[in-house]
């Protein structure tokens, strides 16, 4: 099994380039199922997830085409089976926004019961709820569930919480509905609104993506479009992170700075310098960063797949700091990890406190989830002696080129596999 070694580096220099968006991408695929058209998208980040949504659309009968390493052109001309098995989907629970869009263009999906998995019991059943207020009969048995619909017709829809993928599933749902359907209290993420962009160049009527309220006037069919997917705001806060933890200098290039504003402010809060560069931005530090307590909200609010990485810097912050987490149940696997670098870290329910150390020591340690795994990356960096990471598939879920991209940067960080270093 593939570890990643790290080992204590200096201050970390130099620019990095974010690639595109996991949580953007993802959706997308899954979108392009709703034309008979040719759909391309570029800045297409090379992730396991990406390979595995497009073995689900490989298996659904889409004929799907790497052209280079960022750009993927999709043909759902021929859609011959409405099944995702359980296969694909226990490998990435995204797998279940394919949902949407094949109800919306063949009637019928059949999509293996998404479970839970480190960070929660991610419970669907706000998609549901959604695809029966359009019209679809909903069964559940043998770990499928099942949607079917004659026709889906526009409808009121209220999510009791903002969820991203159920605001993403239904609005692919709805873009081919009779009449309107309204989202209320729909999710605000920025890759909400990259999905609503790539859907209305396919010919589809949304508005309010971005804000709580979205309206989609169903049409009869949609096109081929082009789009280029939006920078990945976790994995930009990864790497302004790691410039703050390794006291460096770190210029985070391809961002849209709007959607770094909770990180931009927390880090300002820490003693951080951060400046705000044209689709870029700059991150400085020269001392111990001060200690901060956090919430973590639906965007805009702090982002949940950031918690981890801010620990990893909280753990050597000059004082103590709370981090409360509030969209997971779970999300706090990653603690013990941390603990045996020497992190001093205390979960009361929802909250952790954090009792900041001058420093922290390698240790072998397991990625529990992605942005776990990224923290322990990020510890490994400042501390003394040798980091081995375990379960490192997790990581590259989404982190293109974690280790290259790092290196350039300065860190001492090296992949084993097979018992052989690669790059
Ligand atoms: C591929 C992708 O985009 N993943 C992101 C997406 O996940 P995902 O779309 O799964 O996250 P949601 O916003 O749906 O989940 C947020 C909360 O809502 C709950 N919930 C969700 C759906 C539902 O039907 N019922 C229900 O109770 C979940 O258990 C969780 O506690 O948003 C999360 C929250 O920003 C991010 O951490 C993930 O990186
Ligand atoms: C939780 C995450 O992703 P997913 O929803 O794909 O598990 C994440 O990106 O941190």
């Amino acid at each position: 099994m593939a570890k990643i070694i790290v080992e204590k580096s200096g201050p970390l220099q130099g620019t990095v380039r974010v690639s595109g968006a996991k949580n953007s991408v993802l959706p997308i695929l899954a979108a392009s199922l709703l034309s008979t058209e040719k759909c391309l998208l570029e800045e297409v980040p090379a992730l396991r997830d990406v390979d595995v949504i497009c073995e689900v659309l490989i298996s659904l009968g889409a004929d799907v085409k790497r052209l280079d390493r960022e750009r993927i052109e999709v043909n759902a001309l021929n859609i011959d089976n409405f099944e995702a098995p359980y296969d694909l989907v226990r490998k990435m629970r995204a797998s279940f926004l394919v949902m949407g869009p094949l109800l919306a263009r063949t009637g019928e999906a059949r999509i293996s019961m998404p479970g839970g998995c480190a960070i929660g019991t991610r419970p669907i059943d706000l998609h549901l709820k959604g695809f029966k207020a359009l019209g679809a009969k909903i069964t559940i048995g043998h770990g499928f569930v099942e949607a079917k619909a004659d026709k889906l017709i526009g409808s009121t829809i209220y999510l009791d919480f903002p969820s991203v993928g159920a605001t993403e599933n239904i609005m692919m749902a709805a873009v081919m509905a009779e009449g309107e359907t309204i989202i209320e209290n729909a999710a605000e993420e920025p890759e909400i609104t990259d999905l609503a962009n790539f859907l209305n160049k396919m010919g589809a009527h949304i508005e309010g993506a971005g804000t709580d309220t979205i309206r989609i006037v169903g049409v009869k069919k949609l096109k081929g479009a082009k789009h280029s997917v939006i920078p990945d705001r976790i994995e930009a806060g990864t790497y302004m992170v790691a410039a703050a933890i390794s006291k460096g200098d770190v210029t985070v290039d391809h961002v849209v700075i709007d959607h770094l504003k909770p990180m931009i402010a927390k880090l300002r809060e820490c003693g951080v310098e951060v400046i705000e560069q044209d689709g870029a931005v700059r991150v400085i530090a020269t001392e111990r960063p001060k200690a901060v307590d956090i919430k973590t909200l639906p965007y805009p609010g702090f982002p949940t797949d950031m918690q981890a990485q801010f620990m990893a810097l909280l753990s050597v912050a000059d004082g103590t700091s709370v981090m409360i987490e509030t969209v997971f149940e779970n999300r706090y696997m990653h603690v013990s990890e941390l603990k045996r670098m020497g992190s001093d870290i205390k979960i009361e329910g929802r909250s952790a406190i954090i009792e900041g150390k001058e420093g922290l020591h390698g240790a072998p340690v397991k990625a529990t989830d992605l942005r776990a795994g990224a923290a322990l990356i990020l510890c490994g960096i400042i501390s003394e002696g040798i980091t081995e990471i375990s379960d490192v598939y997790h990581i590259d879920r989404g982190y293109v080129n974690i280790e290259k991209k790092l290196k350039d940067l300065g860190a001492n960080i090296y992949r084993i596999e097979d018992d052989n270093k690669k790059f």
